[in-house]
C-alpha cells in the first residue's frame, strides 16, 4: 500500500538537539519568565492571572462541576477572523473525566500537529510487529481481577540457591533453612527477553489497546535485572520497545478504529517527580506536582508527546532515558537511581463509515478490538458525540532496593529509594489484607510520591502485571526472599479494572476530526465565493490574501489528517526512512522553480506561526489578574492552565524552528559544532597560559626571597670584614683552629675574592653565576658585580693561607684580637 502524500508523517526531531533560533529567543525568554512566574505564583500566591488553557478546567471540572471556563487564546479568535488564522497545533482536552489511572497536564499542544496524530493507515511495515499478525492473542488478559505476578531469576555463574519450576520457587533445602514454597504465575530464567515479554507483558499491552488501563512494573533488588527486563538492549529489546511494536501492530490489525497515541516519561528521584521529556533545566526548575486524588489525579506540568511511528517512540524513549539518573554503585555499574514511568495514553474510536465490532485478523478470528464489551464496563453515550475510548499503558522501572553504601550521594538516594519501596510494600500489604479480609483499612498511599501516583492503579482501576527480579546467588538470599514476599503480597491484591468508553467530544482525536470538517467546510465556502463574479473585482492585495488563506486552510487540513492513525494509512512497503522528517524538508532533486515554491510555502507557514506566537503572547499579556485571596482550587486551575499556555507557546516556537528546515538546521549545527570546538581549544590554551603565569609568579617570589636572604648575609659578612679590616690585625696570623675556617688575609675578603678570580681566570676557569636554568628571572637580571649568591662555596676549600712561623700570633695576642672583634661586632 502506498502512502498518499497527505498521510506521510513527520518524524519529530529530537528537541534536545535543536538549538533555539535567535528569532525565537525573545519568546523563549518570555516562556522562561512565565514559567518562573508560574513557579513563583505557586509559592507566593500573590498575583494570579485568569486561565488561558481549557485542559486543566476539563480535568478539574469533574471535581468542581463548573462550566465557567475561560477560553483558550485560539478559542477567542472571532468567527470572522481570516481563515488563515494560525491555530494552536493541538488544543487541550476538556470535558469528561478521564478513565486513566493518573492524568497528566496534557502537553499535546506542544507537538507539531503533523507529528501528532496517527492512524493505522499511516503505520509502516517497520512499525508493526510481524508476530502480532500471526500471534494475536484472543481476549485473554490473564485473571482480570488479579495481579499477574512473575519472577525472573537472573542468570549467574555462582550456584543458585533457589529451587524452582515454572510456577513454584523455594530456597534450596540444603541451605538448612526452613524453606517456604512460593507460587507465582510464571518463573522465568535466562537472558532472552522475548519469552519474558510474551509471558508477562503482552496480554496487558493488548488490554490497554482494548481500553483497559494497564500497568507493568519491575520490582527487585538492585542489579537483579529490572532495567534489562523493561528496556533491554540492542540485542535483547525489553518490554517497552516490544510493547510499542505491538501497539502499532494492533493498530495495523484494527481497520475499524482510529488511534491517537501520546507518550510521557517521568522519574521520581529523591521524592521529586521530574519530566524526562522536558529540558533538564526546566524539569529541575519546575518539578511535576501531583494534584488531586483518585481518578481525577493530575500530574502537572508534564509533557505528552504524540507519536505516530516506532521511530517517534524511539526518539521519545532515547530522550527520556538520556535524562534518567543512573550512577555506578557497589553492585551495578549503571544503577537506576530513580523510579521511572513511561506512559502511553491510547485514545481510539470507531472509524467513520465502519460497522461496529467484527475486527478480523488475517486468520479470521475475532481480536480483542472487537470483543464484546466487558460486563460492567462503562459505556457513556451522549448527544451528538462519538464514543472515544481512552486507556493508559504504564511501564514502570522501579529503582532497586539496596544495602548501605559508602558513597554519600548514593546513600541519600538509597534512603529515598528504600523508603518509597517500603511504602509501596506496606500499601500493597494493606491492600492485600483488605482484599483478603474484606476490610477497609486506611491505605498509606500518601506516604510516598510513588504510591500516591500509583494510587488509582493499585486501587484496582488497572490490569497489573508485576515482574519481580531476583539474584539467585547465596549472598542475596535475604533480598531475594524479601522480593518474593512482596510478590506474594501483591498477588493477593484485588483488581476491578473496567474498560471505559466515553463520549468525549473534547478528546483530541474528536477535536481534530471536527476541526478537519470545519476547515473543509470553510474551504468550500471560500472556493465558492472566489468563483462568484463579484469577487473577481477584488484588489490584487485581497486576491493574494484570499489565496494565502485558502492555502493555509489546505495545509491545516493536511496536517490534521496526517495526525490520525488508522490501518488504512499504513504503508507496509515503506520503511521509516522514507518518511519526510520535516514539513519543509528540502528535496534537492526538485527544480529551482519547485524549490522556490517550497521556499515560499515555508515562508508563509513561518509567517503564520509568527502571527500565532504574537497572538498567544498578546493573549497571555491580556489575561486579567486573579485576586490574591482567590480560592486554592482556582489558583491550582490557573497554574495548570498557565503552564499549558506556556507549553502551547513552546510548541509553536518549536514548530517555528522546525520550519527552518532540516538542511538549515544541519548547517546551524555544523557551524555551532565547529565554533564550540574552537572555543574549547581557546579555553584550553588560556588555561595553560594561566598555569604557566602562575608558575612564573611562584618562581619569581621564590627567587626574590632567596636574594633577599643572601643579600642580608652578604651585608653582614661585609660589615664583619670591614670591622675586621679596621682592627688592623692583618699582620697577625691566627693559629689554625680545629675547624680551620678560611680566614681572610690582610686586605680583606674583597681582595681575596679578586685574587681568587684572577687565579681562576688564568687557569681558564670562569665562575658561572649561580642561577636556575629555567628561571623566568634570568633574562631580566643583569649581574654587574658578583654577589655572595654567586660564590661557589665549594671553591673556598681550595683557599690556602701561607702563614710564616714568626707571624703566628701568641695566645694573648689572639685573645686580644677576639676581644676586640667581640666588642665591635654589631648586635
Ligand atoms: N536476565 C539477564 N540476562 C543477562 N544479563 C542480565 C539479566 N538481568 C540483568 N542482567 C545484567 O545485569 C546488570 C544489572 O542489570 P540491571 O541494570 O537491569 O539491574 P537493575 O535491577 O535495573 O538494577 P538497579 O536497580 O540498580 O537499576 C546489567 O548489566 C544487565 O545487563
Amino acid at each position: 500500500m502506498s502512502v498518499p502524500p497527505t498521510t506521510s508523517r513527520i518524524a519529530r526531531p529530537t528537541p534536545r538537539r535543536l538549538q533555539p533560533s535567535s528569532s525565537s529567543s525573545s519568546l523563549n525568554d518570555a516562556v522562561t519568565r512565565l514559567t518562573a512566574q508560574s513557579a513563583l505564583n505557586a509559592t507566593n500566591t500573590k498575583q494570579y492571572k485568569a486561565a488561558l488553557s481549557t485542559e486543566a478546567k476539563a480535568l478539574t471540572r469533574t471535581r468542581t462541576n463548573s462550566n465557567s471556563r475561560p477560553q483558550t487564546p485560539s478559542n477567542k479568535i472571532p468567527s470572522d477572523a481570516p481563515a488563515s488564522r494560525p491555530k494552536t497545533p493541538t488544543t487541550p482536552r476538556k470535558g469528561v473525566p478521564s478513565p486513566v489511572p493518573f492524568i497528566s497536564d496534557m502537553d499535546i499542544s506542544r507537538i507539531e500537529p503533523e507529528d501528532a496524530l496517527v492512524d493505522c493507515e499511516t503505520l509502516e511495515a517497520s512499525d508493526v510487529s510481524i508476530e502480532i499478525v500471526e500471534d494475536m492473542p484472543l481476549n485473554n488478559y490473564g485473571q482480570e481481577d488479579k495481579v499477574l505476578v512473575s519472577i525472573r531469576v537472573k542468570p549467574t555463574d555462582q550456584p543458585s540457591v533457589w529451587d524452582h519450576d515454572r510456577s513454584r520457587i523455594k530456597l534450596d533445602p540444603f541451605l538448612g533453612k526452613a524453606s517456604q514454597n512460593f507460587n507465582f504465575d510464571e518463573i522465568l530464567t535466562g537472558s532472552e527477553n522475548k519469552p519474558v515479554y510474551n509471558a508477562v507483558a503482552r496480554s496487558h499491552v493488548y488490554a490497554a489497546m482494548d481500553g483497559f488501563n494497564s500497568v507493568i512494573f519491575a520490582y527487585g533488588q538492585t542489579a537483579s535485572g529490572k532495567t534489562f527486563t523493561l528496556s533491554g538492549d540492542e540485542e535483547q529489546p525489553g518490554i517497552i520497545p516490544r510493547a510499542m511494536k505491538d501497539v502499532f501492530g494492533y493498530i495495523k490489525q484494527t481497520p475499524t478504529r482510529e488511534y491517537l497515541l501520546r507518550c510521557s516519561y517521568l522519574e521520581i528521584y529523591n521524592e521529586n517527580i521530574h519530566d524526562l521529556l522536558a529540558p533538564p533545566s526546566m524539569s529541575a526548575a519546575q518539578p511535576v506536582q501531583i494534584h488531586g486524588t483518585g481518578p481525577s489525579l493530575v500530574l502537572a506540568p508534564l509533557r505528552e508527546e504524540v507519536v505516530t511511528s516506532l521511530k517517534g517512540v524511539k526518539e521519545v524513549l532515547e530522550r527520556g532515558e538520556g535524562n534518567r539518573r543512573t550512577a555506578s554503585t557497589d553492585w551495578n555499574e549503571r544503577s537506576s537511581r530513580s523510579h521511572s514511568v513511561f506512559r502511553v495514553v491510547i485514545e481510539s474510536r470507531e472509524r467513520t463509515g465502519t460497522r461496529e465490532g467484527g475486527r478480523q485478523t488475517p486468520s479470521g478470528r475475532q481480536t480483542p478490538g472487537t470483543r464484546p464489551p466487558t460486563p460492567g464496563s462503562t459505556r457513556l453515550q451522549a448527544k451528538g458525540g462519538k464514543a472515544v475510548q481512552t486507556s493508559v499503558l504504564s511501564l514502570i522501572d522501579l529503582a532497586g532496593s539496596e544495602k548501605a553504601t559508602s558513597d554519600k550521594d548514593r546513600t541519600r538516594e538509597g534512603k529515598y529509594i528504600n523508603t518509597s519501596l517500603l511504602t509501596l510494600g506496606s500499601v500493597i500489604g494493606t491492600l492485600a489484607e483488605n482484599a483478603a479480609k474484606g476490610k477497609q483499612d486506611h491505605v498509606p498511599f500518601r506516604n510516598s510520591k510513588l504510591t500516591r501516583m500509583l494510587q488509582p492503579s493499585l486501587s484496582g482501576d488497572a490490569r497489573i502485571s508485576v515482574i519481580c527480579t531476583i539474584n539467585p546467588s547465596k549472598d542475596a538470599v535475604v533480598e531475594s526472599t524479601s522480593t518474593l514476599l512482596f510478590a506474594q503480597r501483591i498477588k493477593r491484591v484485588q483488581l476491578h479494572a473496567q474498560k471505559k468508553e466515553v463520549v468525549d467530544t473534547e478528546a483530541l482525536l474528536e477535536r481534530y476530526r471536527k476541526e478537519i470538517e470545519e476547515l473543509k467546510q470553510r474551504l468550500v465556502e471560500r472556493e465558492q465565493s472566489a468563483e462568484a463574479p463579484l469577487k473577481r473585482r477584488l484588489s490584487a492585495r485581497e486576491q493574494l490574501d484570499e489565496s494565502k488563506a485558502m492555502r493555509d486552510l489546505n495545509a491545516r487540513i493536511k496536517q490534521l489528517t496526517k495526525l490520525i492513525l488508522t490501518s488504512q494509512t499504513v504503508d507496509e512497503t515503506k520503511g521509516d526512512e522514507s518518511r519526510s522528517v520535516s514539513p519543509v524538508k528540502v528535496d534537492f532533486d526538485l527544480t529551482p522553480y519547485q524549490l522556490q515554491q517550497e521556499l515560499l510555502a515555508a515562508r508563509r507557514q513561518i509567517d503564520s506561526q509568527a502571527t500565532q506566537i504574537l497572538s498567544l503572547e498578546e493573549a497571555l499579556l491580556a489575561r486579567p489578574a486573579l485576586p490574591p485571596n482567590a480560592p486554592d482550587s482556582e489558583k491550582d486551575k490557573l497554574l495548570i492552565e498557565q503552564s499549558k499556555t506556556i507549553q502551547e507557546l513552546e510548541i509553536v516556537v518549536k514548530g517555528y524552528e522546525d520550519n527552518l528546515g532540516e538542511p538549515l538546521r544541519k548547517v546551524k549545527e555544523d557551524v555551532e559544532k565547529e565554533w564550540s570546538e574552537k572555543v574549547e581549544n581557546e579555553a584550553k590554551l588560556r588555561e595553560e597560559k594561566v598555569a604557566w603565569a602562575d608558575e612564573l609568579v611562584r618562581q619569581l617570589e621564590k627567587e626574590r626571597r632567596i636574594r633577599l636572604k643572601l643579600e642580608e648575609e652578604r651585608r653582614a659578612l661585609a660589615a664583619f670584614v670591614q670591622k675586621f679590616d679596621s682592627l688592623s690585625i692583618g699582620s697577625l696570623a691566627l693559629p689554625p683552629s680545629k675547624l680551620r675556617p678560611p680566614m681572610p688575609s690582610a686586605g680583606g675578603a674583597g681582595a681575596i675574592f679578586a685574587e681568587r678570580q684572577r687565579s681562576r681566570e688564568s687557569l681558564g676557569m670562569t665562575m658561572a653565576p649561580v642561577m636556575e636554568v629555567d628561571s623566568p628571572m634570568r633574562p631580566m637580571i643583569s649581574l654587574s658585580e658578583p654577589s655572595l649568591l654567586e660564590e661557589q662555596w665549594d671553591a673556598l676549600e681550595d683557599v690556602s693561607f701561607e702563614i710564616p712561623f714568626e707571624k703566628v700570633a701568641k695566645p694573648h695576642q689572639v685573645k686580644a684580637v677576639f676581644r676586640k672583634i667581640k666588642e665591635n661586632l654589631p648586635i
